[in-house]
C-alpha cells in the first residue's frame, strides 16, 4: 500500500488527547500506519487574504502533520457559517436550525480549493487519500480538477439525512455530485446508506451497479457502511492508569451511598441534552426512591460557541439544571452536577467506571464514541448499564443497551429506572455482549476495512 494521506478539518497530535470523536479516531488510525495528516491548523489570522494561508509542518512520531492557517473571513465563512451553520443542522435533520441565508457556499468552496492547492504540492502518485467529514465534501473534485489521479476515499462522520431533507440545501445537487469524484464513500450506518441510495436514484438518476456501486456522471462510486469504533485495548489501558483510578476512587468514596449517572458530550443540540435533563427530572418525580440518591454528572464541553444555536442551548441547560436542583435538591445532595468544561480524556474512564448508568441519548448522532468508551471502561464483574438513543449510529450495533426514543421523556425515565434497578446477572450478560461487539468492530477494524475497500476500487476515469 502507498503512503496514507488523511485530510480532516481538525488535526491533532495523536500523542496528545483531543475532545471530539473524529480527532480521537483518526489519531489512533494514523498512529498505527504512519503517514501524513493534513488540515486546518486551528489558527485564525487577522487581516489575511481570503483563499490564502500559511502552511505549518510538524513530525509527531510516525505521523507528519501539515496544517494550514485560515484568515478570519475564510474561517467564518467555511467553518462557522457554512459547515456548522448550514451543513451540520441539515445533516442532523434540523432544518429549523439551519441558517440558509447566513451560509457561505463561496467561502466553503474557497477553503476547499485552498486545501486542495496546498495538498497537491505534497502528494506522491501512489498515495492513498482519505478525506473526512462534511467540511471537505468537494475536496476530491477540486483535487481532480488540478489533475490528481490518486485513489480517493471519503468518510462522513455525521448522519446522511433522507433525500427530501438533503434537498433543502440550495446546493445539494452540486454537493452530492462532488462525491462522485471519490472512488469510495464510507458512511456510519446502514440507515445512512439507504438514504444515499434513495438520493442517488431519485435525485441523480444514478444506476445501481454490483453490491455497493452507483453509476452516474460517467463514473462508478462505491458506497458502504463502515461504523467507526474505538481502540478498546488503549481505552482499557487508560482505565488502569493513575488519573482514571484516582477519579474512580474519589467518585466511589463521594457517592458511596448514592447512585451515579453520567453523560459526556460536546454541548451540541444534536446530543439531546435538554430532553435528557427532562427525563431525569421525570425519574425523580415518578420514582421518589431516587430522591436523595440518583445524581447525574453531566459534562457538556464547550463547542462552536460563536454559532447562535449553541449559545442559546447553553442558556437553556443552565436554566434547566438550576430548576431541577431547586425543585429536588437537599442540603446535602444536588441531583444534577452540570459541568460546562472539557474533561481530559485520560480521566473519563474513571468517571465511566464509577457510574451505574450512562445516558447517551442524542437526537441524532453519526456514531457516538462515548457509548463505546463507557462499555470498554466497565468492570465486567459489576458493570454499569448503557441507556442509548435509537437515533445514534451506535444503536445499529449496540443492541444490548437499553434503547430509547429521547423525545419520549416518560419512557426514557422508565428506561433509566430499569437501568438503575437491573439485576447483576442481566447487567453482566448485556455488558459481555456489548464488549464483544465493540471489540470485534474496533477502530483498527474500521480503518483496515475502509482502506482495503478503497484499494480494491476499480481504476477508472477520474474527472466528474
Ligand atoms: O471539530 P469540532 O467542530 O469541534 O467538532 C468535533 C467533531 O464532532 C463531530 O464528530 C463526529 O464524529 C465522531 C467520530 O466518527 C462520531 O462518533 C460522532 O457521532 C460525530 O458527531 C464531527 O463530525 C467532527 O468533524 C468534529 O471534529
Ligand atoms: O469533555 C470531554 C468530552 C468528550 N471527550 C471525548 O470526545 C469524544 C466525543 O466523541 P463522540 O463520537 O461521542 O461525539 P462528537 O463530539 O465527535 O460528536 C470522545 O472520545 C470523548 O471521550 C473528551 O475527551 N472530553
Amino acid at each position: 500500500m502507498g503512503r496514507l494521506v488523511v485530510i480532516s478539518n481538525r488535526v491533532a497530535d495523536p500523542r496528545k488527547t483531543a475532545a471530539g470523536g473524529l480527532a480521537v479516531a483518526l489519531g489512533q488510525a494514523l498512529e498505527a500506519s504512519g503517514g501524513l495528516w493534513f488540515g486546518w491548523s486551528g489558527r485564525i489570522t487577522e487581516g489575511g487574504t481570503p483563499g490564502e494561508g500559511e502552511v505549518n509542518r510538524q513530525q509527531a512520531g510516525p505521523v507528519q502533520l501539515v496544517t494550514v492557517d485560515l484568515c478570519r473571513d475564510d474561517h467564518d465563512a467555511y467553518y462557522e457559517r457554512h459547515s456548522n451553520g448550514v451543513l451540520w443542522p441539515v445533516f442532523h435533520y434540523r432544518l429549523d436550525l439551519a441558517d440558509f441565508d447566513g451560509g457561505s457556499i463561496s467561502g466553503y468552496r474557497r477553503v476547499n480549493q485552498l486545501f486542495a492547492l496546498k495538498l497537491k504540492a505534497l502528494l506522491r502518485p501512489d498515495d492513498l487519500i482519505w478525506v473526512h467529514d462534511y467540511h471537505l465534501i468537494p475536496l476530491a473534485a477540486e483535487l481532480r480538477a488540478m489533475g490528481c489521479e490518486q485513489r480517493m476515499g471519503f468518510f462522513l462522520h455525521i448522519p446522511l439525512p433522507p433525500p427530501l431533507m438533503l434537498a433543502a440545501l440550495p446546493e445539494h445537487e452540486w454537493l452530492m455530485r462532488s462525491l462522485f469524484a471519490y472512488d469510495l464513500v464510507g458512511l456510519q450506518s446502514e440507515a445512512d446508506v439507504t438514504h444515499f441510495a434513495r438520493y442517488a436514484s431519485d435525485e441523480l438518476q444514478a444506476r445501481a451497479e454490483g453490491d455497493h456501486g452507483w453509476h452516474a456522471f460517467g463514473k462508478t462510486l462505491q458506497v458502504q457502511a463502515f461504523p467507526i469504533g474505538i481502540d478498546v485495548d488503549e481505552f482499557q489501558a487508560l482505565t488502569r492508569q493513575r488519573e482514571a483510578q484516582d477519579m474512580h476512587d474519589q467518585l466511589r468514596r463521594e457517592y458511596a451511598r448514592r447512585r451515579l449517572l453520567v453523560g459526556v458530550e460536546r454541548l451540541d443540540y444534536s446530543k439531546g441534552l435538554p430532553q435528557r435533563l427532562k427525563a431525569f427530572r421525570t425519574l425523580l418525580q415518578k420514582y421518589p426512591e431516587n430522591q436523595g440518591s440518583a445524581t447525574l454528572i453531566q459534562i457538556a464541553s464547550p463547542s462552536r460557541e460563536s454559532v447562535d444555536a449553541y449559545a442559546s442551548l447553553r442558556a437553556e441547560l443552565e436554566s434547566l439544571s438550576g430548576a431541577i436542583n431547586g425543585e429536588h435538591g437537599e442540603l446535602d445532595w444536588m441531583p444534577v452536577r452540570y459541568i460546562h468544561r472539557n474533561v481530559a480524556r485520560k480521566r473519563l474512564p474513571g468517571l465511566y467506571r464509577a457510574a451505574a448508568v450512562a445516558l447517551v441519548t442524542p437526537l441524532r448522532d453519526g456514531m457516538n464514541l462515548v457509548a463505546k468508551e463507557f462499555v470498554a471502561a466497565q468492570d465486567p464483574e459489576d458493570p454499569g448499564v448503557l441507556v442509548l438513543s435509537r437515533f445514534a449510529g451506535a444503536a445499529e450495533q449496540l443492541k444490548e443497551a437499553l434503547l430509547v426514543n429521547p423525545y419520549d421523556t416518560a419512557r426514557t425515565a422508565e428506561a433509566i429506572q430499569r437501568a438503575l434497578q437491573m439485576p447483576l446477572a442481566e447487567r453482566q450478560q448485556r455488558h459481555q455482549a456489548l464488549l464483544q461487539r465493540i471489540r470485534t468492530h474496533d477502530v483498527h477494524w474500521w480503518r483496515e476495512r475502509f482502506l482495503r475497500a478503497l484499494q480494491a476500487t476499480p481504476a477508472q476515469e477520474k474527472t466528474v
